[in-house]
């Protein structure tokens, strides 16, 4: 399977001081890869290196065919940001962030037409967010903003995803929805690259690939693999525990407070 999301030797820094040094990844179209790493790890860095958004970058970044370098984002490509990094004091709509969807494909400032105007509608009904559509944003519950950010990256139509902790203190129902909508993104030959601070087994098992980040790339490979070959515990810094027999859902060798990040 061909690669739609590649990083070959690839050193990244905001200033002087390296966050990332020598990454090389791929994922393939239909493939779901969960980025874990401790605090400062410098997963969500992988995120905005793939976007364009690191200002120093050596090495080959490739996302949806196109190469990635510092200010120039490629087109294929949906971002989910934290909710709470997005600015809550702007007097923007629901329906006006949803809308942000359609900001790289033309259509601003032009005013959209009935056709993208059906789009961003058909874009929250799929998230349950349409009769919310004339609240403000800032108003929105935690969860509430992410369908709404998940609504805004539907309507890109992109074969790639970045997620950055999608699911993070949301209510579990919630959380259920917002994966189950992810996940079904899979079926259409998306690209999904999610960080997530979820380390659960039976959790990061859902995903094609995890891949371990701790200002480097520490190991990848399906969750079974990363767990046996000690990557996850070097990751987060411990040495390589023994495999807790017995625990449900077979038990990862990470710290327990790993666990509840
Ligand atoms: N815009 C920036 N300018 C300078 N340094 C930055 C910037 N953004 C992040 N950093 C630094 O890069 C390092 C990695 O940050 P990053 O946000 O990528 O980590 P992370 O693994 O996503 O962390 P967390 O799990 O806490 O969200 C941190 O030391 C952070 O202070």
């Amino acid at each position: 399977m061909s690669a739609i999301v590649r990083l070959e030797n690839v050193h990244a820094a905001y200033g002087q001081e390296p966050i990332l040094t020598d990454v090389a990844a791929e994922a393939a179209a239909g493939e779901r890869v969960a980025v874990v790493g401790p605090n400062g790890a410098g997963k969500s860095t992988l995120l905005k290196v793939l976007l364009g958004l690191v200002p120093h970058v050596i090495g080959h970044v490739e996302v949806a065919g196109q190469s990635v370098t510092p200010g120039h984002p490629p087109s294929g490509v949906a971002y989910v940001p934290q909710s709470q990094v997005m600015g809550l004091d702007m007097p923007v709509t629901v329906w006006d962030v949803a809308a942000m969807g359609l900001l790289r494909r033309g259509f601003w400032p032009k005013k959209p037409g009935p056709k993208e105007r059906a789009e961003v509608a058909r874009a929250l009904v799929a998230v349950d967010m349409l009769e919310w559509r004339e609240e403000l944003f800032g108003n929105l519950s935690g969860g509430q903003r992410q369908r709404v950010l998940i609504a805004r990256a539907l309507i890109r139509n992109a074969p790639v995803w970045l997620l950055d902790e999608p699911v993070t203190g949301l209510d579990a129902p919630t959380q259920e929805v917002i994966e189950h909508l992810i996940d079904g993104l899979r079926t259409d030959g998306v690209a999904i690259i999610q960080v997530t601070h979820d380390l659960e087994p039976a959790r990061l098992r859902q995903f094609d690939q995890v891949w371990c980040i701790n200002r480097r790339l520490v190991g990848r490979g399906s969750f079974d693999e990363v767990q046996k070959r000690g990557i996850l515990a070097d990751t987060f810094g411990v040495p390589v525990g023994k495999r807790s027999e017995g625990k449900e859902g077979g038990g990862a060798d990470v710290p327990s407070g790993a666990l509840s990040v």
